[in-house]
């Protein structure tokens, strides 16, 4: 079953079309890769799902319901997490304050109420810290719990940014180039809490990442931008055998 369809969206900005009728269907529980050339499009669609960006015309559906002209914060309530290319934390805050703000959305006392404690605020300020702390678990991120976000390497802001998306306990995930700007001990973290995330909490998650060794050993599906046109969508098997794509982007080295 899709949990999100996408049917023929278009987005332009003046005379560039970003995306150019892509549909296609992500399944519950897989990880889903959208991969391409630079300015494919790729960051747009992730946009056009999470509501920063309202496309000129097609729809989208999550879990079964069109969410095309939902504001972020909405489609954030139903389900939809997304870590950002650019970390967009609060550098002052520490790891512990960034990840319960994640979980805003989730929270029906308000952030002012829970941090004053009173009654029902208390209780809930507990529940949502229990689960930030697992999320804490989770990760690895003991040991920096109380650090500002501002002073930790990249690498740890990156996961730190996937623990702000995970803490708001999504269906989908969306991870725009979680390993960009990583060493290889850093990266190889990263995919195995990424399948750890997939296998454990069951998370559906949309992943863009241009290292096509990562994206070929994670994915279930991949589809292929190009120009903002899907040019390919498959298994890795069949879009590391497809031809149109092997010219627009993958080359022949990178083929099996
Ligand atoms: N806010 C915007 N205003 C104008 N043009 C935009 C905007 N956002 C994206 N574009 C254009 O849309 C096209 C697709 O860009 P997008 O960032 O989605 O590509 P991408 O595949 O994510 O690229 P990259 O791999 O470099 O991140 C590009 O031509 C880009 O310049």
């Amino acid at each position: 079953m899709g949990i999100l369809e996408v049917k023929n969206l278009t987005l332009r900005f003046g005379g560039v079309v970003a995306l150019d009728d892509v549909s296609y269907e992500v399944k519950e529980g897989e990880i889903f890769s959208l991969i391409g050339p630079n300015g494919a499009g790729k960051t747009s669609m992730l946009n056009c799902i999470s509501g920063l960006y309202r496309p000129n015309e097609g729809s989208i559906q999550f879990k079964d319901s069109p969410i095309t002209n939902l504001k972020p914060y909405k489609r954030a309530s139903l389900g939809i997490a997304r870590a950002f290319q650019n970390i967009e934390l609060f550098p002052h805050l520490s790891v512990l304050d960034n990840l319960m703000l994640g979980r805003h959305v989730r929270m029906k006392t308000g952030v002012l109420a829970g941090g004053v404690f009173f009654g029902k605020a208390q209780r809930e300020e507990i529940e949502h810290r229990e689960k930030v702390e697992q999320v804490i678990d989770f990760l690895e991120i003991e040991h920096i719990r109380n650090t500002p976000v501002g002073t930790l390497s990249y690498g740890l802001q990156k996961r730190v940014e996937v623990g702000r998306a995970l803490s708001l306990e999504p269906d989908l995930l969306l991870l725009d180039e979680p390993m960009a700007g990583m060493n290889t001990e850093e990266k190889e973290d990263m995919a195995r809490y990424i399948i750890d995330i997939h296998e454990e909490m069951q998370t559906t998650i949309v992943l863009i990442e241009h290292d096509m060794g990562v994206v070929m050993d994670l994915s279930d599906h991949i589809a292929v931008l190009d120009f903002g046109k899907l040019i390919g969508y498959g298994t890795p098997n069949e879009i590391q055998n497809n031809q149109k794509v092997i010219e627009a982007y993958l080359g022949e080295e990178n083929t099996v």
